[in-house]
């Protein structure tokens, strides 16, 4: 069985998949001075609880924390016997073409969301993900990732104000009933949920406009479902996207061996 570990840089998701779905999904926070001792510690406690009793054979791990890249390598091997696939290392080979810059890193999460994307959706994608950061990625006709958009996270733009204002509290993001604020804490979730509304529209707007194709727009992340709500800003929304692309690429390199 596959263990699927995606690593962003406040949460790390691990899920188990049995080759038809995913069993469990557990979430933890990023942290790189965790040793592969302590992930088996979490891991196998929660899969002793929830009664799972698999034999996991292959890890794929993708990391936008470079540095807990290798004790998760550690892990796999200490624990499971296995050489993980790391993706956006050697020994990684994506299904689609990557057009970007050359020496651009890409970060693997975006390349992932990319290939679930055109896996379960065909070409000519937006991918958008709300994570730590919300990016926008662009899938071409033929599936190739070439390019897109990195802006601040919902949290993170809410986090700043905090940080930056010594009267700003720290506020969590909701849908404000008005645009209008009449305390500090219904001002702050008007400018950003707002502010974010329009943000995706108008980004989107111009990928299409300079894409120049008709794209759907496939959304991710805890928080695509909270702006959907107010406007149909997305065409489908997919909670696993990212676990589904490192299936994808799991059986793609395994394949390859
Ligand atoms: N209504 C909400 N208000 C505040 N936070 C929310 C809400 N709904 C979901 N979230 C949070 O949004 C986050 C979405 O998770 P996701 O994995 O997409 O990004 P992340 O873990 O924050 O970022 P990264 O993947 O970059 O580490 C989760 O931490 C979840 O608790
Ligand atoms: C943009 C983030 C932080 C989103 O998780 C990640 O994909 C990343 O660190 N990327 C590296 C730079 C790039 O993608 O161009
Ligand atoms: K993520």
């Amino acid at each position: 069985m596959l263990l699927a570990i995606d690593c962003g840089n406040t949460n790390t998701v691990f899920s188990i998949w049995d080759g038809e779905r995913f069993i469990a999904t557990w979430r933890t926070s990023t942290e790189w001075q965790r040793t592969a001792d302590q992930y088996y510690v979490w891991l196998s406690t929660l899969m002793h609880f929830q009664k799972i009793e698999v034999d996991i054979t292959e890890v794929i791990v993708s990391s936008t924390v470079p540095r807990v890249v290798f004790n998760l390598r550690v892990f796999a091997d200490r624990y499971f016997n296995t050489r993980p696939i790391v993706v956006g290392k050697d020994g990684c080979v994506l299904p689609v073409d990557v057009r970007v810059d050359a020496g651009t890193a890409v970060g693997p999460d975006r390349l992932v969301n990319t290939v679930a994307g055109y896996n379960l959706y065909g070409g000519d994608l937006i991918v958008v993900d709300f994570g730590t950061a919300t990016t926008f990625d662009v899938v071409d006709s033929d599936g190739a990732y070439i390019g897109g958009v990195i802006a601040p996270g919902v949290n993170l733009s809410l986090e700043a104000l905090h940080q930056a204002a010594a009267a700003l509290p720290h506020v969590d993001i909701t849908k404000p009933q008005n645009v209008i604020g009449t305390n500090t804490v219904a001002c702050m979730q008007s400018g950003v949920f707002w502010g974010y509304i329009g943000l995706i529209k108008e980004i989107c707007a111009r990928i299409k406009a300079e894409h120049g194709r008709e794209m759907k727009v496939i959304s991710t992340g805890g928080l695509a479902p909270l702006f959907q709500q107010a406007e149909a800003l997305f065409d489908e929304f997919n909670d696993d996207l990212t676990m589904h692309g490192l299936v994808v690429i799991n059986e793609h390199n395994r394949k390859n061996i």
